[in-house]
């Protein structure tokens, strides 16, 4: 695309130099930029990618965006704006050639079960025979092929690339997890969501927030963002999706113009269910909608996997996929790497890997346990480094309130000093005795103490990491996988 059409998006941008170039491409990191690149300078919280400018003119960036005048040669294409950031998701919106006006986009925020239930969605859809694409904490998805991607939600340029391959691809709708971060950060600024569906708010990412309004606020821009230029039926036009239970979706329902369905267990909602019934093999309930009912039974366990499947549902029902076809995917889904997955050796006991890092969803995935464990609960837990530190003591309180021991250790530290974290997440339980509370900072060899005291009945739950496959540690990230090392370690028992 050329420069002079791809600025002519901006509205204050001072400009110098020849802007009479082709841009290939549109690069934040110097380290990644190719010849013909428009490289963007954003000020980050380690560095500030300014100071790369020249690095970015060698390697053969065609222009510059920046928000300080650079060293650069007379004549070179130089955008100075107020705001970089700002800028770069409008820059990305129109150089990818506006991808979400091409696809139903779908966003999903919340404390927990972002993951989940856009993995939930993106099942629903395919099985209605719609080509989705998926961008989340996991991988990015398009259609059935996998991608890496670095942060739940990427970045602006990365996302806005993600979806161009998507309508490629020929997917109609992407459903992506939007994480607060993002949402703060702009990186979803320039997205045109249809849907935005809310799961729950509860404590987590205090570091970075500061405090649970502003958490919420955070959140509360993916609904207030939703546009509304949209067609007259209702399945072209912006909706909310919220959780009639949870008190922070009175404030979405206050911020956003579009179109609200909610769905609850508790409250009165259009998507309910009831008569919720919890077995060995999963749960059953009764899906009572706006478009009638059905008879669910699907293999997600605890109540928290009911709301999950609600939000997924009621997003679904809003894009006019039959209640039928939802309930069939809904018997049929087997779960989400790394939430609730057991590793199953054929031992005579469970072993349950869990992504619960915050307080209320190792609550949750704890009480869903006690419901069903003959035996003994044994919970493998630690805290990550360089986030929350207030989550530390809650989640080792909740950990011992539920289990009969709990085995602090590491997960990922980060930066941090192991040994402070896990002294923040003793604070918590101070009074108790090493049978009820030990630690081994060894993640692997917590999780081996943890599999070898088993007893048949048992259960081990191995908490924080779920599908993650590394340990970081002092910015070093070491091949690490929960799974691997449970599986192990079950079967040297034998
Ligand atoms: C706090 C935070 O969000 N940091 C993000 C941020 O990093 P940063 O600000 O430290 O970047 P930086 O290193 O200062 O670099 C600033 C700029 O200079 C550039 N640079 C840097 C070095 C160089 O040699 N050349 C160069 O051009 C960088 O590319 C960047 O554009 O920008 C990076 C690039 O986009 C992100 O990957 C990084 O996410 C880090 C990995 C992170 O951990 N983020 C977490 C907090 C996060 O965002 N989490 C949410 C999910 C939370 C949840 O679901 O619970 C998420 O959406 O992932
Ligand atoms: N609706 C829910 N309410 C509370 N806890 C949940 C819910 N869904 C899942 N959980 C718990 O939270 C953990 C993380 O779930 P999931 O990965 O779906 O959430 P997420 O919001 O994507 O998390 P992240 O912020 O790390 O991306 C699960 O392993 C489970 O223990
Ligand atoms: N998206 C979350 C993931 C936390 C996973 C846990 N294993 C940890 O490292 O704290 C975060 O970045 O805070
Ligand atoms: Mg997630």
């Amino acid at each position: 695309m050329n420069l002079e059409t791809l600025i002519g998006s901006l509205m204050v941008a001072r400009v110098t130099g020849n802007t009479d170039v082709r841009i290939e491409g549109i690069e934040v990191d110097s380290r990644q930029v190719k010849p013909g690149d428009l490289f963007i300078a954003l000020k980050g919280f380690t560095v500030d990618g300014h100071r790369y400018v020249s690095q970015a003119v060698e390697k053969g960036a065609a222009a510059v965006v920046v928000e300080e005048d650079p060293e650069t040669e007379d004549g070179f294409p130089v955008i100075r704006v107020p705001d970089t950031r700002r800028a770069m998701a409008v820059l990305a919106d129109v150089f990818y050639g506006h991808p979400t006006r091409q696809l139903k986009l779908i966003g999903v925020t919340g404390t927990n079960g972002k993951t989940t239930t856009t993995h939930l969605i993106r099942d629903i859809l395919r099985d209605w025979g719609r080509k989705t694409g998926l961008i989340g904490t996991i991988h990015m998805m398009v259609g059935d092929e996998f991608y890496p991607v670095k942060n739940t939600t990427p970045e602006a340029v990365e996302l806005q690339r993600g979806f161009r391959k998507m309508a490629d691809a020929g997917c109609s709708h992407a459903v992506i997890e939007a994480s607060s971060h993002a949402l703060h950060m702009g990186r979803t600024r320039g997205c045109r969501f249809r849907t935005a569906v809310f799961t729950n708010l509860t404590q987590d990412h205090l570091d970075y927030h500061g405090s649970m309004e502003d958490y919420r606020a955070a959140k509360g821009l993916l609904f207030s963002q939703l546009g509304n230029d949209y067609g007259d039926r209702a399945e072209e036009q912006p909706l909310a999706v919220l959780n009639a239970d949870d008190q922070a979706s009175r404030r979405f329902m206050e911020e956003t113009a579009a179109q609200v369905l909610t769905y609850g267990v508790e409250n009165p909602a259009d998507v309910r269910a009831d008569d919720i019934h919890f077995h060995p093999g999963g749960t059953r309930f009764t899906l009572n909608t706006f478009r009638g009912s059905a008879e669910v039974d699907m293999k997600l366990m605890g109540k928290f996997s009911v709301y999950n499947a609600l939000a997924a549902a009621a997003a679904a029902l809003g894009e006019g996929v039959p209640l039928e076809s939802i309930r069939n995917t809904l018997n049929r889904v087997k779960g989400v790497p790394g939430r609730f997955e057991a590793v199953d050796e054929g031992q005579p006991f469970t072993v349950l890997v869990d992504y619960a890092h915050t307080p209320d969803s190792l609550e949750n995935a704890l009480a869903t346990i006690r419901e069903f464990a003959r035996g003994s609960v044994y919970c493998v837990v630690g805290c990550g480094g360089d986030r929350d530190p207030t989550k530390r003591p809650v989640m080792a309180r909740i950990a011992a309130r539920y289990s009969d021991q709990v085995l602090i250790t590491n997960d990922n530290p980060r930066t941090e000093d192991p040994r402070q974290i896990i002294d923040d997440m003793l604070a918590g339980v101070k009074n108790l005795s090493e049978e009820r509370v030990k630690t081994i900072f060894d993640r692997a060899q917590a999780i081996r103490y943890a599999v070898k005291s088993a007893q048949p009945g048992d259960v081990v739950l191995i908490a924080g990491k779920g599908h993650e496959t590394y340990q970081e540690v002092g910015g070093i990230r070491y091949d690490f996988d929960d799974r691997e090392v449970a599986r192990e370690a079950i079967l040297t028992k034998g």
